[in-house]
């Protein structure tokens, strides 16, 4: 058996160009991305770079134009099932409360309900969030519904866990909470993790590898850095380490033309 969990092997989207509707643009070429079973890979990028289309790829949410993706060593071909994802936007549904939201992966998977309901409610507990079952998302905080999306994501107990930006929308304290937590529960259970982010920090504190892409259009990746600091770590501490500091300043060198690349591009559009 491949001892890789998810593979990007040469992956290359296009799409119908939203500007002008009779050209292609592409958004990502020919991009190689390997997370091992157990791994946690960060993939930092400027705006707009391809960084969501790629993670929906390994999802299989989205058909490359051209490339394969591989699954533990088998050719995807439809939804990934061995994944679970978490959006960057909220994808609680609001009619349903925090337990009914935890649970409904696996009422589709057709756990009994009681069995279920127990599951849920332990994940509930893991997160934090235990007596906070029966709120509905709008009585929950920001941090408090994204716990909860994150109890949705790992009730399932997905080999690999794909991560869009999950904590973008939190306030920095909430944040580091958040990110801790995430740690935690991954080190517990050593999921292979593909977490999206343009926050560098967020990458090196939270990751074993960091995969810089490129600005777009043909978005691909310009570089890829191990992450030896020791674990665990707690991500605001980790941030005041000599070799964190390093490894930022590395890591920015091939990012900082990128970013400036992707803002260029953002204004053009917007103009
Ligand atoms: N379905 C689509 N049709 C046309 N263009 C698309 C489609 N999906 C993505 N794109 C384009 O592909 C590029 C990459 O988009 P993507 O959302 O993957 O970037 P991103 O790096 O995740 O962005 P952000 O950092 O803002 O979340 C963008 O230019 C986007 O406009």
């Amino acid at each position: 058996m491949s001892d890789h969990a998810l593979e990007l092997l040469s992956i290359s989207c296009t799409f119908l160009s939203k500007d002008d509707p009779g050209q292609r643009y592409t958004a990502v070429a020919d991009t190689t991305l390997r997370v091992k079973a157990g791994e946690f890979v960060s993939v930092v990028g400027p705006t707009g770079c391809g960084k969501s289309t790629l993670l929906n790829v390994g999802a299989g949410l989205l058909e490359p134009s051209s490339g394969t993706v591989r699954v533990f060593g088998q050719t995807l071909s439809g939804i990934n099932a061995r994944a679970g994802y978490m959006f960057q936007t909220e994808a609680l549904m609001p009619w349903r409360s925090a337990i009914d939201n935890v649970m409904v992966g696996l009422q589709y998977r057709g756990v009994p309900e009681a069995q279920a309901r127990e599951q849920a409610e332990a994940w509930l507990s893991r997160v934090g969030l235990s007596g906070f079952g029966d709120r509905y998302p709008h009585q929950l905080s920001g941090g408090m519904r994204k716990r909860v999306a994150l109890a949705q994501t790992l009730v399932l107990d997905p080999d690999i866990i794909l991560m869009d930006e999950p904590f973008s929308a939190l306030d920095i304290q909430t944040r580091q909470l958040m990110e801790n937590e995430v740690l935690e529960l991954w080190s517990a259970k050593k999921k292979a993790v593909l977490f999206i982010t343009h926050d560098l920090d967020e990458a090196i504190a939270m990751s074993d590898r960091v995969v810089v892409l490129s600005a777009g259009p043909a978005t691909h990746p310009i570089g890829e850095f191990a992450i030896d600091l020791p674990r665990p770590r707690d991500v605001a501490e980790v941030r005041t380490q000599p070799r964190f500091v390093e490894l930022h300043t590395q890591i920015w060198e091939v990012l900082r033309d990128e970013v400036l690349k992707g803002y260029a591009q953002q204004l053009r559009k917007a103009a």
